[in-house]
């Protein structure tokens, strides 16, 4: 488990990338920091295996305080806590077998557990056929795999990825997410995925942190996040404030997706209500795997009970959001009572 509190990093320059950071990162999370560039994330990570140093608060990796460990320890701690960047990082002129061997050949493993080690992986992520091969003959997303089967040759509880699917096309990218999926889920390992793509976090993440400027803006299982909509999510996804009609109440609504059926809810709703109501906007998208949609919709005040109660009675989860000036905030919100 990774508990960071009141975390503050200032660089001997005085400039100051983390403030008050606060986050917990449980054992086989899939958790992701997102930002824009500069937010201070790849920071945040490298805080997180020691290769940077901090100033104020705590970061406890499996109850040890990372600033108080010694050189050797630090060392057993990045052991564990495998790391693949946007670039690879692989050695051009080893075979991808060499580039899998390379950590268990510093630390000196015995060769026949390093051959079973890197044949296993290389199986894992699909590679045995390219073992002879060299970095330069593979595509960006076979060289990521080259990457991740390096990063768990040793006994890996952490896997810390640094923009590893930015410079993948969205094929590509979605492979390497079942991957580290797949890999979550037979191994049980804790992956945390710094990323500035939203639909990476969608797709793989449990929990997420929003950095910006080097405060944690929105924090929280990824689904409440996209369904709650802070202005740091719509800041990342590019959108202006959505602006709300004023009057009537406007419902956001989320619901899983799994039938035919359940992709009709609304046109269901209205039918069953004899109500037509504006869909203000919508979207079923998947979240982990699973199909999620979530709708804002604008109910005028003679049909908000029956609207509720409708909701209520299917155990959907739902909020009302309330129209300021400028922006807008959810005022009440139920999960699926
Ligand atoms: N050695 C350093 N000295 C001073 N400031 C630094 C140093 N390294 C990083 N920074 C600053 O820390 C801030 C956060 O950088 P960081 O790389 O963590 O951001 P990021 O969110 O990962 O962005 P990117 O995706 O572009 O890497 C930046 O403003 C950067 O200039």
């Amino acid at each position: 488990m990774i508990e960071i509190k009141n975390l503050k990093k200032v660089w001997d320059d005085g400039t100051v990338t983390l403030k008050d950071i606060n986050i917990t990162i449980g054992d086989g999370d899939v958790y992701a920091l997102v930002g824009r560039s500069g937010a201070g994330k790849s920071t945040l990570l490298r805080c997180i295996n020691g290769l940077t140093s901090y100033q104020e608060g705590s970061i406890k990796v499996d109850g040890r305080e990372v600033k108080d460990m010694s050189p050797k320890e630090l060392r057993e701690l990045r052991r564990h806590a495998g790391m693949i960047f946007q670039q690879f990082s692989l050695l051009e002129r080893a075979t991808v077998y060499d580039n899998v061997a390379l950590p268990m050949k510093c630390w000196k493993y015995p060769k026949e557990e390093q051959h079973a080690k890197v044949m296993e992986l290389l199986e894992l992520v699909g590679l045995a056929d390219k073992k002879d091969a060299k970095p330069r003959n593979l595509s960006g997303g076979q060289k990521q795999r080259v990457a991740i089967a390096r990063a768990l040759t040793m006994e890996t509880k952490y896997l810390l990825c640094d923009e590893a699917t930015s410079a993948l096309d969205p094929k590509t990218t979605n492979s390497i997410l079942d991957l580290l999926l797949e890999i979550n889920r037979k191994t049980g390992i804790t992956i945390i995925i710094v990323t500035h793509q939203m639909e990476v976090v969608r797709k793989a993440c449990q929990r997420a942190c929003i950095l910006e400027h080097g405060v944690i803006t929105a924090e929280g299982p990824v689904e409440d996040i996209f369904f709650d909509r802070p202005d740091s999510l719509l800041r990342l996804l590019g959108d202006e404030r959505q602006t709300l009609p004023s009057d009537g109440h406007n419902l956001r609504i989320s619901h899983l997706v799994q039938t035919p059926e359940d992709g009709k809810l609304l046109n269901q709703m209205a039918f069953d209500l004899g109500y037509v109501f504006p869909i203000l906007d919508g979207q079923i998208l998947d979240y982990r795997g699973q199909n999620v949609g979530m709708f804002t919709i604008n109910v005028d005040d003679e049909h908000m009970p029956a609207v509720s109660q409708y909701l209520n009675a299917r155990d959907l989860e739902w909020h009302e959001i309330e129209i300021h000036d400028e922006a807008s905030e959810i005022i009440d919100g139920r999960e699926g009572e």
